[in-house]
């Protein structure tokens, strides 16, 4: 890893592989950290999040996870991220603790969403307990109200929040409302935050407001792809990074379409790469025979302006 390198361009929000039996394999982690390096060109990566089913694990695995990824991800990945949030506050403060003692580059923490915080205040007193358990290592906070129903706007949580968290290093943001982030962005633009988006859908719309990068699922599979969508923005030829994202977006539209989530994800990247991603853990169920023939042959059939 690369200490002090600030966090940008693409990181890939890790899927957690399993057996057929549905027993966490770690096995294949070290295959999979070369597969992004070299076929997908990103080196950033974000463990036991949403599409790494991280709150559908145990403690232990996630340490046993976390623990693999950063010494598979060691001299060949710039960032590891490990994701920390959990329900109960000793059980985050747990992983935050191991996450600093593993070199992790940086912990992220969702907001707890069984009891919630009602306000700011209540958010950020949490993300502080868990932040303040790993001094030395940048926090993120994970923003994901689709998932969470946790809708306090992040525009107003990073009000004065570097003097309640000192190592505060950015967000991920995982929401459609592009007037919140802009506003971040224009807030914080001096502070050096790294604002990292994770609807895939519509990145190019939150680069255009000043996004950092982008933490996502499909960075797993479409990380070249989308790579070659910031590079044709930051030329800029804005021409080309529309036609990349029209056909990122004719993948997902048609994909959603069909019912997507993290079990279809992992059937994807599955044949993507050729790497084995298993079943998801209960309550999510495997996709569709039927599901992962059309998402191919989607795929397939899109003629990307690189000529692939
Ligand atoms: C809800 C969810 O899993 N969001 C992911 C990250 O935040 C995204 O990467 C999506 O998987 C992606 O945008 C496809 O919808
Ligand atoms: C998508 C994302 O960032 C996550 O899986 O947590």
């Amino acid at each position: 890893m690369t200490p002090g390198k600030k966090l940008e361009g693409l990181v890939a929000a890790t899927i957690t592989p399993m057996t057929p039996d549905g027993q966490v394999n770690l096995s294949v982690i070290r295959p999979y950290v070369d597969y992004l390096v070299s076929e997908q060109n990103v080196k950033n990566i974000f463990v036991n999040g949403t599409t790494g089913e991280g709150l559908s694990l145990s403690i232990q695995e996630r340490k046993q996870l976390a623990e693999e990824w950063v010494r598979q991800g060691k001299d060949k990945l710039d960032h590891v991220i490990v994701h920390v949030g959990a329900l109960s506050l000793p059980e985050s403060q747990d992983l935050a603790r191991h996450a600093a003692a593993i070199g992790a580059s940086g912990i992220a923490v969702i907001a707890p969403f069984f009891f919630k915080p009602t306000n700011k205040d209540e958010l950020v007193a949490f993300l502080q307990k868990v932040a303040s358990e790993a001094s030395g290592v940048p926090f993120y906070y994970y923003h994901i109200p689709p998932l969470t129903g946790v809708k306090i706007r992040v525009e107003e949580l990073l009000d004065g929040i570097r003097e309640q968290i000192p190592t505060f290093q950015g967000v991920k943001f995982s929401d459609t409302d592009l007037l919140d982030l802009a506003q971040c962005i224009n807030k914080n633009e001096s502070e050096q935050f790294a604002f990292l988006y994770g609807v895939d859908e519509q990145l190019l719309g939150a680069l255009a407001v000043g996004a950092n990068g982008a933490v996502g699922s499909t960075y797993n599979y479409l990380g070249r792809k989308t790579n070659l969508m910031l590079q044709a923005f930051a030329k800029p030829d804005h021409a080309l990074a529309q036609k990349y994202q029209f056909l990122i977006g004719e993948f997902l539209n048609f994909v959603i379409k069909l019912g997507f989530g993290v079990a279809q994800t992992k059937a994807v990247m599955t044949f993507v790469s050729g790497i084995p991603m298993g079943p998801p853990r209960p309550p999510l169920v495997n996709a569709s025979e039927e599901f992962i023939a059309k998402a191919k042959a989607k795929l397939d059939s899109i003629a990307w302006p690189d000529g692939d």
